[in-house]
């Protein structure tokens, strides 16, 4: 495989369904193109160095290949890496207790779950590659309910598949190919929050929107919404950190408390979500009261659920009172991002109130951004000359801020020949 390469995953923001999704509900989530993670693979100085450099979170590991050895070495290690790489539904015990020891330097670190996800697939997917090196930047926010997880994920099993060979294609990616993804970048959505629905990763593979269902059986079903209508809507980053591991538990206990008022609250999220998928297929001026309606229902489910924040209420409340639309937390809540769909009356003075407000006295950042677009994409290292490469090795190891990395990077919108 020759290097450097690049690969890229965009974030995606859950338009219904959060929470419920992890219960074999439907949601519905679009990709948010523009705000991406971008994973550089390059040559290690070090021909036996593994090196992982998360600069957007101050981290950087380096491990020789050979401390790879208590996991790759030996029949029981080959038996339980067989085992891990045929099925993937769930993560191998004997993986994570034989990676645990390996990262035990990391244990009590916000970044063990990144340093394991990388790892977890790493000795899965490409285990014999050294002497190299994976740069991680984003444009996406981490932990704001953007699907950050997802996306580095998606560009994690992407790069390690075009390692191992799995993919080769330098002309687009295939079905087949963004099955692989999906699949493996699931396998790292569940190293960093352990029950994950799926639908994050599925959404930063393919791009667009969907109309996702994990069944019973852990088999997943979804539809593309085409041609998905650019709805008018803000985005919100409180900026308020949070976990969606944490988040997700707390739902899971809460269920297990009272399952009969919470599964009910589960369903009516489902529902939801269908209906609003049938709306957004085919949207007018009828129906875009009932979507604005759905949203500020979902979100009240999901307060039901103790998954807002005094922080996010305090966007759904300006919402309200301004006119301007209806506002819903969106990804696991608890902080992160708020998601408001315009009314198409709203007042243009109504706006600058609510962004102002926001901005000046919450501290809050807002993003105008559209939904759908391009999901995981590859740029080989053919397309890619020296001087480019100096340019993008520069942008991922200096403190450069996000325009920079969308000039020279975003797919669709930089001259590099990505492929999708
Ligand atoms: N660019 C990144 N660099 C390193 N780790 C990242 C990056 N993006 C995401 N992560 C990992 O994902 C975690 C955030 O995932 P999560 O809590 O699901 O929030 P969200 O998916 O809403 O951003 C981080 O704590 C980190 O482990
Ligand atoms: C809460 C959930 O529905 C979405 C989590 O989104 P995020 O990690 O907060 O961006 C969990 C899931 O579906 O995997
Ligand atoms: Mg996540």
């Amino acid at each position: 495989m020759s290097l450097p390469f690049i690969t890229s995953a965009p974030g995606k923001v859950i338009i219904f369904g959060e929470h419920s999704a992890v219960y074999n509900e439907p949601a519905v989530a679009a990709s948010v193109s523009s705000l991406r993670t971008y994973l550089l693979v390059s040559q290690h100085e070090d021909p036996e160095a593994v090196e992982l450099d998360f600069p957007d979170i101050q981290f950087k590991h380096k491990w020789s290949h050979s401390e790879f050895g208590c996991v790759l070495k030996g029949e029981a290690n080959s038996r339980a890496l067989e085992r891990a790489r045929t099925n993937t539904r769930e993560l191998s015990q004997y993986l994570i207790e034989s990676l645990e020891n390996l990262h035990s330097d990391l244990k009590k670190s916000l970044f063990y779950h990144a340093a394991f996800s990388f790892s977890y697939l790493y000795v899965c997917l490409c285990p014999e590659v050294k002497g190299v090196r994976f740069s991680v930047r984003s444009t996406l926010p981490i932990g704001a309910g953007l699907g950050s997880s997802a996306s580095i994920s998606v560009a994690l099993a992407l790069a390690m598949n075009r390692l191992s060979g799995a993919i080769t294609s330098d002309r687009e990616l295939s079905v087949q190919d963004k099955k692989l993804v999906e699949e493996w970048s699931f396998v790292g959505e569940k190293c960093i929050h352990g029950t994950p629905s799926g639908i994050d990763n599925a959404v930063a593979t393919h791009g667009n929107a969907v109309l996702f269902k994990r069944e019973m059986d852990g088999t997943t079903n979804f539809e593309f919404v085409e041609d998905f209508p650019q709805i008018p809507m803000l985005l919100t980053y409180t900026k308020i950190p949070r976990s969606t591991k944490t988040l997700v538990s707390n739902v899971r206990e809460l269920v297990s408390k009272h399952p009969n008022i919470v599964k009910p609250i589960f369903v009516a999220m489902g529902q939801l979500a269908t209906r609003g998928a049938e709306i957004l297929d085919s949207l007018t001026e009828t129906n875009y009261h009932e979507l604005l309606e759905l949203v500020r229902v979902n979100h009240g489910l999901l307060v039901g659920l103790g998954v807002s924040h005094p922080g996010l209420e305090a966007v759904r409340s300006l919402s309200d009172s301004l006119e301007i639309g209806s506002t819903k937390l969106t990804g696991a809540g608890g902080g992160g991002c708020a998601l408001t769909i315009l009314r198409k009356d709203a007042k243009q003075s109504a706006l600058k109130q609510f962004k102002d407000r926001l901005e000046n006295e919450h501290g809050y950042a807002l993003y105008e951004t559209q939904l759908g677009g391009i999901g995981c994409s590859i740029l080989p290292s053919e397309a890619i000359s020296d001087q480019d490469f100096e340019r993008i090795r520069i942008l991922f190891t200096e403190d450069f801020d996000n325009k920079h990395l969308d000039q020279v990077l975003l797919p669709g919108k930089c001259t590099l020949p990505w492929i999708i």
